[in-house]
């Protein structure tokens, strides 16, 4: 049986390794399996995207990143999450709350989660600036107009004396952006931070990014169920379903070379510019449950090329080229 070959990490330098990684909520009833043994890395400088249907476990599985999951039935069963080498899951509450919004910045699909309706944007951005950095109200306002310009909001000076409210949808992202990066973030994690905005502010906020990535350094997760998305902002790509990274490859490998059965369908099933047929292909059936989930591999009731094997348990990744690791039956030769 093929053993698992270290990933190629090409001499890049990892910014953060997740390291089977197993989330679960505790219920009534019983103990569900959200994500299971998922490991990946994030480079410096570079953009993962992490991709898959609702509910496969990309948001906890970020979101376990700086133990932001609320409520006290969640169980980090296993894993290890090494952010420049300290394991963030060890932490305590005060420890991470340094490393919160300074070091790792999280962005939400809808800014109102983040930002206080009651308070100003300049004093929301000022004291998130003045909790890491000892510097004065009066320099804090004055870098929070200079970070607003970087994120190219007009008239900085007066945004900062708004309401949340009185912005639209991209200018509140815009500031959620400006204030990730005010406070030298290294990891930005972004869960879906375009799909509530309309086409032309979608492609305006990938832009800036990218631009501000240039600039700044910093290294992006990029959450999405959008491979259209995925093919602009990523550096690679990993897949998830049922819980687990089912592949994981750089971009153009993904979409040219996917492996695994579910990335090929997920591809297959992307609109595209050269549409011969009227409609577009559908993986059949539906993601399963997290007290529903069938034994083996979660994809199989789905896949077309489902084996024995696959009904009883979950292969462990393979390296099937440099940097492209996929989890699939398949591909594991006996
Ligand atoms: N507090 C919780 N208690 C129980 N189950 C939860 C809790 N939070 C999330 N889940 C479940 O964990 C699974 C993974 O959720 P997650 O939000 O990571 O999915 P996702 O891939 O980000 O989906 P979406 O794209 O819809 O946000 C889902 O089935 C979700 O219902």
């Amino acid at each position: 049986m093929n053993t698992i070959r270290k990933e190629n990490d090409n001499q890049k330098e990892v910014l953060l390794s997740v390291e089977h990684l197993r989330v679960n909520f505790k219920t009534d009833k019983a103990i569900l399996n959200a994500v299971e043994d998922v490991s990946f890395k994030v480079y410096r400088g570079e953009t993962l995207g992490i991709v898959g249907e609702s509910g496969c476990g990309k948001s906890i599985t970020c979101m376990s990143i700086m133990k932001l999951i609320q409520g006290n039935n969640v169980i980090y069963e296993d894993g290890k999450i090494c952010f420049e080498d300290v394991n963030t899951l060890s932490l305590s509450d005060k420890a991470l709350q340094e490393i919160r919004g300074k070091e790792i910045a999280y962005i939400f699909q809808e800014p109102m989660t983040a930002l206080n309706p009651l308070y100003t944007i300049g004093n929301q951005m000022s004291e998130a600036l003045r909790l890491h950095v000892k510097i004065s109200k009066k320099e804090a306002l004055k870098q929070c107009a200079h970070y607003l310009e970087k994120v190219k909001i007009p008239n900085p000076n007066e945004v900062l004396m708004r309401y949340p409210f009185s912005l639209s949808g991209g200018m509140r992202q815009r500031v959620m952006i400006a204030m990730a990066l005010i406070t030298n973030s290294k990891l930005i994690i972004a869960d879906e931070p375009t799909t509530a905005l309309d086409v032309t502010i979608q492609a305006q906020i990938l832009d800036l990014m990218k631009e501000l990535q240039g600039e700044f350094g910093c290294s992006y997760i990029f959450i999405t169920h959008d491979l259209g998305v995925i093919s602009e902002v990523s550096d690679r790509v990993a897949v998830m379903y049922g819980g687990r990274i089912v592949e994981c490859a750089d971009t153009d490998t993904m979409f040219e070379k996917a492996k695994h059965p579910y990335t090929i369908g997920l591809i297959a099933s992307r609109p595209h510019g050269e549409m011969v047929e009227d409609r577009l292909p559908v993986i059949p059936g539906n993601v399963p449950s997290l007290n529903n989930k069938p034994q083996g591999c979660p994809f199989h009731p789905r896949c077309e090329a489902v084996m024995d094997q696959c009904r009883k348990s979950f292969p462990e990744a393979i390296t099937y080229a440099p940097g492209h690791t996929v989890a699939c039956w398949q591909y594991i030769k006996e």
